[in-house]
């Protein structure tokens, strides 16, 4: 034993030993080493199995092994069991210190591990509390040498770069970056950017990369160092693709707001301006950027109206905007009309944080609404409101008149001879016309009456609270305007209208009758001679409504072989002999019976049937004449002829071919014009009466004295005969001024030459009156009426034998 070390030696070293018998394995000795890693004193522990102390499993295994291999020794972690129970870890080792002796004694010497286990337990916990951070980040981290290698990486990375487990469980570095490059879109430009950023160890930086599948990342490049010096980089990748596509949502909701042709306007959460859009700040005009920080509602001088925001924060309430129109003030004084619509932007809380106002300007609609409107109520040639409008006032009228027990007057005009400017010098020239005609209507009328265009040459005038006297008097006014010359285009003219009136409640209950019977009225006012006005009688509808039947059985008659001409002979007062005969039409209708030629002429000559009705009865009569003069009796035959017909520009040559024809000389052809042929197209007609005369054609004047008569004309035109119209013959010879003017006319015609007929004489005194006055020639009843061409024949048979003499004492009626 006297081989074992001193314990005194052993006392002083640091490591805790045991000296442990080989063939029992007790202890031998333990230093002071021991006594402090064990918890125990060195003569507690001393002659103890060394099993009792180290208590671990292993340390029972080692124990129990064979002799020889516990003299080989061995290192190993183990566990010193102290009394308290406590397992000291320790560094073991065990050794042969002595075999000389027969008796092995082995050492074994252990070194306290609690701090240093404690240590690296602390350091194990942090890298794992690391590891937990990492995989915990929002970002895909990468770290990787200098040389480009993986040395750690996260679980988002792999998220983010959806890169398989298998590949990471690999740590096939090549292989995760070909699967990243693989990912990106553009792959070039990646691996480009990945080499620059490999020869720049320090290099910071950051990118952004497109992904497929749609993910938009950041990428970050950050050097690691390791006491100051770059020893790797650090990646780390963040998924901004919604960030990406707010941003984007932001960037087009910024264009949208600056080229947005709408006004837009941002407010805060207490409706302050905050922003506008250049379309804003153009509709608000120069001194747009004065609103902002003032309330919203200011723009439309409502900044102070509490009432309107109030409004606008219950349509936000319940629906979430607020929409209508307003009046928009200007920089100009005026006013715009703006279509505001006024959305609330709440958080999530539902708390209003902001406001949007989009406001769209309405001049333009508004002008169109009312170029509509005005379209639709007004004629476009003269801007004149139309018949709609028209019934809309009226309307109005009526419901007034209703209550207030008061009435109104519809005037119909009608421009006469308005067609032949149309004709003659064409529609714009007469669109003209209507227009100068309009203005003029217009100034004749009060604020409150109303001039409507019905089209064509036809216009209606309400006159508000009119009575008969007041549209009367509207009537003469306008007749008088209209009377004053035009000029247009260097030419000067007149025109004359016609006006039929109709007073509500008495004519009509609607506009549309009221316009009716003023219509019939005025048509009353040209069957009269035009240029004059008339209001509405009753009876008058009566009469249109024959008048149509009328016309439309004329027509007919003429195919039906339903006219015809008798003929009434003119007598010399002298001699008592037939010299002449007028040719005078008949009708006699299936319905109507005979028809005077009083009502139905008129009515040919307004529709210009005369025309056809007046050729006709020439020929008959040239046809007649002719045949009378073939059988030895020649006699001028008077035919009348109306405005129209002698308008016509081939009439002179039409009654030159006639006479040709049937070989009538021209002096035994009259023809009866009346004075108003005479006072138109003055220049034409004294060519053509010029024409006329020059073939030997009579010419006499009808009805002469009841129109305007004039010297000037007889004077100057190459007329043969004048007719004295039978109403001053009927007045004969009582009516001192009948007899004053078949006096003056008798005499007039002898001084000038010309021939006078007196018509319409029906008794022997006004056949003496006459003869004493020493009138040529006479016509009436009292002769003979208008006779069958067959009748008149026998009776100028025997006029001509002498057989019949209308002699002043022989009257034969
Ligand atoms: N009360 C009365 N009347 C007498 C007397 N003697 C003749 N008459 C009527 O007086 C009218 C004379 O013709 P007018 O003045 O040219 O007036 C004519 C004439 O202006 C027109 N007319 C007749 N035939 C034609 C025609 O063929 N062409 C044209 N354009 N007009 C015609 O119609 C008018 C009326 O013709 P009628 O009814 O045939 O009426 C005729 C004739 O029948 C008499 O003693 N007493």
């Amino acid at each position: 034993m006297s081989q074992l070390p001193p314990q005194s030696w052993l006392d002083g070293l640091l490591e805790a030993v045991w000296l442990v018998d080989g063939s029992s394995l007790r202890i031998l000795l333990a230093n002071r080493a021991a006594e402090q890693l064990a918890g125990r004193s060195a003569v507690d522990m001393v002659g103890k199995p060394v099993t009792c102390l180290a208590a671990t499993p292993e340390d029972h295994a080692f124990w129990a092994g064979p002799l020889a291999t516990l003299l080989e020794g061995i290192r190993s972690h183990t566990s010193v069991l102290r009394p308290d129970g406590l397992l000291v870890p320790v560094d073991r080792s065990v050794s042969c210190v002595d075999q000389g002796t027969g008796h092995a004694v082995l050492m074994l010497t252990m070194l306290d591990r609690s701090s240093q286990e404690a240590t690296e337990h602390e350091l194990e916990t942090l890298l794992s509390e690391l590891r937990a951070t990492l995989d915990s980040a929002a970002d895909g981290m990468l770290v990787c040498g200098l040389d480009g290698r993986v040395r750690a990486f996260n679980q988002r990375l792999a998220q983010i770069w959806s890169i398989p487990r298998d590949l990471l469980v690999q740590r096939n570095d090549t292989a995760v970056h070909d699967h990243m490059a693989s990912r990106v879109v553009d792959r070039q430009d990646y691996q480009e950017r990945l080499i620059a950023i490999e020869r720049e160890p320090l290099l910071e930086t950051a990118d952004i990369l497109q992904l497929h599948g749609g993910m938009t990342v950041e990428r970050r490049v950050v050097p690691q160092l390791h006491q100051g010096r770059p020893v790797g980089r650090v990646y780390s990748f963040r998924d901004i693709t919604r960030q990406a596509e707010m941003q984007a949502s932001l960037r087009l909701a910024a264009r949208v707001f600056d080229s947005s042709l709408d006004a837009i306007f941002i407010a805060d959460s207490r409706h302050h301006l905050m922003r506008m859009n250049p379309g804003c700040e153009r509709l608000v005009g120069p001194c747009a950027d004065a609103f902002v920080g003032c309330m919203a509602a200011s723009l439309f001088g409502n900044g102070s109206d509490s009432s309107f925001m109030e409004q606008v924060l219950a349509g936000w309430n319940s629906d979430g905007y607020w929409e209508g129109e307003l009046w928009l003030p200007r920089d100009n004084g005026a006013y715009c009309a703006v279509h505001l619509s006024w959305v609330a932007l709440r958080d999530d809380e539902g708390r209003l944080v902001q406001s949007i106002g989009f406001m769209r300007d309405l001049t333009l609609q508004h002008a169109a609404q009312k170029r509509i409107e005005e379209l639709a109520y007004s004629d476009v040639l003269t801007g004149l409101p139309n018949r709609l409008l028209l019934s809309q006032r009226v309307d109005t009228a009526i419901q007034g008149a209703r209550a207030s027990d008061t009435g109104f007057a519809i005037l119909f005009l009608d421009l006469d001879r308005f067609k032949i400017i149309n004709d003659s010098l064409g529609h714009p020239f007469g669109d003209r016309v209507l227009q100068l005609v309009a203005e003029r209507l217009q100034a004749c009328l009060r604020q409150t009456d109303m001039l409507c265009r019905l089209g064509g040459d036809e216009f209606v005038i309400y006159l508000h609270g009119a009575d008969a006297v007041v549209a009367e008097s509207v009537a003469r006014r306008i007749l008088d305007d209209m009377l004053s010359p035009y000029l247009l285009d260097g030419m000067g003219f007149s025109i004359q209208c016609s006006i039929g009136m109709a007073l509500y409640p008495q004519d009509g209950a609607t506009l549309d009758d009221l316009i009716k019977q003023a219509d019939t009225a005025m048509y009353r006012v040209k069957d009269r001679g035009r240029g004059s006005y008339g209001f509405y009688q009753p009876q008058m509808n009566a009469n249109l409504l024959s008048r149509m039947k009328l016309e439309h059985a004329m027509r007919q008659a003429l195919g039906e072989q339903r006219l015809d001409v008798h003929y009434q002979p003119q007598v010399n007062l002298l001699t008592g002999r037939i010299v002449g005969a007028e040719a005078l039409i008949r009708w006699t209708d299936p319905e109507f019976g005979a028809v005077s030629p009083a009502q139905f002429v008129p009515l040919a000559e307004e529709s210009g049937y005369i025309v056809t009705l007046g050729a006709w009865v020439m020929e008959q009569a040239v046809r007649e004449a002719a045949q009378w003069m073939h059988e030895g009796m020649p006699i001028v035959v008077s035919v009348n002829v109306s405005a129209l017909e002698f308008r016509q520009t081939d009439f002179v040559e039409r009654v030159t071919r006639l006479l040709a024809v049937h070989q009538l000389p021209p002096t035994l052809l009259e023809l009866e014009l009346t004075e108003t042929i005479l006072l138109q197209d003055a220049q034409e007609m004294e060519l053509r009466l010029g024409a006329l005369a020059g073939l030997g054609v009579g010419l006499a004047i009808d009805d002469f004295g009841t129109g305007y008569s004039s010297l000037a004309y007889l004077k100057k035109l190459p007329i043969h005969k004048l007719k004295i119209d039978q109403s001053f013959v009927r007045g004969l010879p009582e009516d001192d001024g009948d007899r004053a003017i078949v006096s003056a006319i008798i005499s007039m015609g002898h001084a000038m030459r010309i021939e006078v007929v007196a018509e319409g004489v029906e008794t022997t005194t006004q056949r003496a009156v006459l003869q004493q006055m020493q009138c040529e020639h006479f016509q009436g009843f009292l002769c003979s009426p208008g006779l069958p061409a067959a009748q008149f024949r026998q009776l100028l048979g025997k006029s001509t034998h002498g057989l019949a003499q209308f002699a002043p004492a022989t009257p034969i009626i």
